[in-house]
């Protein structure tokens, strides 16, 4: 048995902000593939515009993974990150794979406004000004939210169609949320010694990521 986890302030943060973590967690676009009545011209568009985004995501991470051995006094933070790294390789090979399966030509894949706006985001993210606790808050809701929705679509009683369950399993395997629980552990104890300031940084910042992933889902179910 895993040892129960420490409720900490993130948990506390997502009890105040239920409703739009629901949205994100069980949009509408994630229980059409959990019940099979997805529609797949909104998979091909979340797929190509997922890929743009997972590229994006790279150098966000890298940004994180700096943080974590230059500003964490603990060796395994960095340790942690740099498997998340790993597996975005993998991601990558994994998209262009199944972008050629699904005929999705991703250099001709045009980034929509919620993917430009996630972008964006990121980006700002990614600046010396952003403490560690807070991109480290950020990093985490990004990974939480995928785990939290795919994970869904192979629970028991789902009608998941065949061909997506290779996209479930991605991110919601075991692995995978394993990995979640360690990056909300770093910034579970990091917060722990942040500033108020900071925590009003960080409580801003995961629901901001919560709105981002909603945007991102509807985008994916208008399917373009
Ligand atoms: C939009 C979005 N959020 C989170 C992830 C998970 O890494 C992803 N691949 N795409």
């Amino acid at each position: 048995m895993e040892k129960p986890e420490k409720r900490g302030v993130i948990d506390t943060w997502l009890d105040k902000h239920r409703s739009i973590y629901t949205e994100a967690t069980r949009h509408a676009f994630v229980v059409s593939i959990r019940d099979g009545s997805v529609d797949l011209s909104s998979f091909r568009t979340w797929l190509g515009q997922d890929y743009l985004f997972v590229r994006g995501f790279v150098p966000f991470v890298a940004n994180v993974l700096i943080r974590a051995c230059k500003e964490s006094g603990e060796t395994s933070d960095m340790e942690v990150v740099l498997g998340g790294l790993a597996s975005l390789n993998d991601e990558i090979e994994w998209f262009k794979s199944e972008g050629s399966k699904w005929d999705v030509d991703f250099s001709t894949v045009v980034p929509q406004k919620a993917n430009q706006d996630y972008r964006r985001f990121l980006e700002a993210m990614m600046s010396d000004e952003v403490k560690y606790s807070v991109i480290m808050t950020a990093f985490w809701a990004i990974e939480a939210v995928y785990q939290e929705s795919f994970a869904h679509c192979l629970e028991d009683g789902n009608k998941t169609p065949a061909e997506l369950t290779g996209a479930c399993n991605r991110w919601g395997n075991d692995g995978f949320r394993q990995y979640c629980s360690s990056v909300k552990k770093i910034a579970e104890r990091c917060l722990e010694n942040a500033s108020g300031d900071v925590l009003a940084d960080a409580e801003d910042v995961l629901v901001r990521v919560l709105e981002l992933e909603v945007a991102f889902w509807e985008m994916s179910r208008g399917g373009q």
